[in-house]
């Protein structure tokens, strides 16, 4: 993507953001209000830049036509998931493959491997509606990956997943990302640190910080004692923050010393 903006009413969510995103899982990183959701959406097909240009898989998005070929061969997780609590989960992955044009002969089979790889096998046939915050969430991110999709984007997959089921998620992540190009915003930098193969830290609706996350735990380690966190990557997060915020601070004070 090139070039990306995307405003609500006044305010600028995201303010020319450039990005490239290869095969791998990419942890989207950044404080609260920083732009996250606002570009997963906007990958996602659901919303539409301001100004930019986004191509994915070969096909430029901002051409309606060309819009639902590319659809298909998403997996999107939204960060408030709208489903249906009277479906049983079962029904929901099935009504979601339909969705995504899975071929119908291919559907049990590709909606009961996502319910496993989610561990729901055994609540396969509960209704949507009897089950735990952390469930649905889960039943989320199995919509997400029916069609096996060749982007996946995950708005906060983790948010609600107990520690146990955070660790098999994050196994998930890292298989998914050998084929696909899969792109998780969280605030949880261990879950990046643990599962992703690039991070991208958005502050102010502009690209702060990219690397890998080994290249952020030692920009953490250089910060060292000085540096706000409990473990080297989150000393990386606040020090690529802090750096990006001075230089803006700075550029805005050469602009207005001229
Ligand atoms: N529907 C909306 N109407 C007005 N402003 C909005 C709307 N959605 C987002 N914003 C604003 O756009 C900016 C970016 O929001 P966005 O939700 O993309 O951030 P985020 O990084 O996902 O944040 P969070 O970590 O809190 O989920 C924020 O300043 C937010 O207040």
């Amino acid at each position: 993507m090139t070039g990306l903006r995307v405003r609500h009413r006044r305010t600028v969510a995201l303010d020319g953001v450039d990005l490239t995103l290869g095969r791998g899982v990419h942890g989207l990183l950044g404080p609260n209000g920083a732009g996250k959701t606002s570009l997963i959406r906007v990958l996602a097909t659901v919303a539409r830049p301001d100004a930019g240009r986004v191509e994915m898989l070969g096909e430029d998005v901002g051409d309606p036509r060309r819009r639902g070929p590319v659809r298909a061969r998403l997996g999107y997780l939204p960060q408030e998931f709208g489903h249906y609590p009277g479906f049983t989960v079962r029904e929901f992955v099935a009504y979601m493959a339909w969705l995504k044009e899975v071929p119908a002969a291919d559907t049990p089979a590709a909606v009961a491997r996502a319910v496993d790889r989610v561990g729901l096998t055994e609540r396969a046939d509960a209704k949507v509606r009897t089950l735990s915050g952390g469930m649905v969430r889960r039943v989320g991110i199995a919509q997400a990956v029916v069609n096996d999709p060749e982007i996946l984007l995950l708005d906060e997959p983790t948010a609600g997943l107990d520690p146990e089921q955070r660790v098999e998620f994050r196994a998930l992540l890292r298989e998914l990302g050998t084929r696909a190009t899969v792109v998780v915003s969280t605030h949880l930098v261990e879950d990046v640190a643990a599962a992703c193969t690039e991070v991208t830290l958005l502050d102010g609706g502009r690209v702060a910080y990219r690397g890998t996350p080994d290249a952020l735990s030692a920009l953490g380690e250089e910060a060292g004692a000085d540096g706000v966190g409990d473990n080297p990557i989150e000393r990386g997060y606040t020090a690529a923050l802090r750096a990006h915020r001075a230089e803006r601070a700075h550029r805005a004070g050469t602009v207005a010393a001229r």
